[in-house]
């Protein structure tokens, strides 16, 4: 495990980079100190187990939920979690490819690229007879390093739309809310704003 660790942590960085590359960001101000702030950053394992339910299209294993994190991976044992597809409001299967993994950016990714990346939202289905496995390595910033609208995306302040927050702020927000109700950390960071669409 501690290998795996290591390892998806250095897929994590390689994913940003070129991410961060795809947004146009500049090197030497953004991409250098971002990176650097992500390999000194937070790395949470989530893993999870979910039993085999009697009735599964009653219950779930994890209720729908975006992840606070920059970028997200996912392995799994076999095919349960689903990603919601906001064109069509539906729910779209995640298919299980033996030894893949699963890659979606989560609510810092969406505050940085100012929304042109956007956070998953996702969730865990059950199987009738057979333990479901996965392990999520949730990627971000150190504990109190704000994340921010790169300054590149927007010509000025007023086009940001989304205010900065830290880790700790998203563990604070946990702290009063019930994501299982359906409230959500990226909700509150969404600056209403008459420039912005
Ligand atoms: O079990 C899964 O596939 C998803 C896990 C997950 O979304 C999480 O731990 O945040
Ligand atoms: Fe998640």
């Amino acid at each position: 495990m501690g290998r795996y660790c290591e390892e998806v942590k250095k897929v994590s960085i390689e994913l940003m980079k070129a991410l961060l590359e795809s947004l146009n960001l500049n090197p030497k101000t953004t991409i250098i100190p971002l990176t650097k702030k992500l390999e000194d950053g937070m790395q949470v394992m989530a893993v999870n187990c979910y039993p085999p339910c009697p009735e599964p299209e009653l219950a779930l294993g994890l209720p729908p939920h975006s992840d606070y994190s920059c970028l997200t991976i996912v392995y799994q044992n076999c095919q349960g979690l689903e990603i919601m597809d906001s064109t069509t409001s539906s729910w779209k299967l995640v298919p299980h490819v033996p030894h893949a993994l699963q890659v979606h950016v989560g609510d810092h990714f969406e505050v940085l690229s100012n929304g042109l990346f956007k956070s998953i939202v996702h969730r865990a289905t059950l199987h009738r007879d057979r333990t479901r496995l996965s392990i999520a390595s949730l990627f971000s910033l150190g504990m109190d390093d704000k994340m921010g609208v790169a300054t590149e995306l927007v010509d000025d302040d007023d086009k940001k739309k989304y205010r900065e927050s830290s880790f700790r702020d998203f563990i604070d927000f946990l702290a009063s809310n019930d994501i299982a109700q359906g409230k959500n950390f990226i909700d509150t960071l969404k600056i209403q704003n008459n420039n912005n669409d």
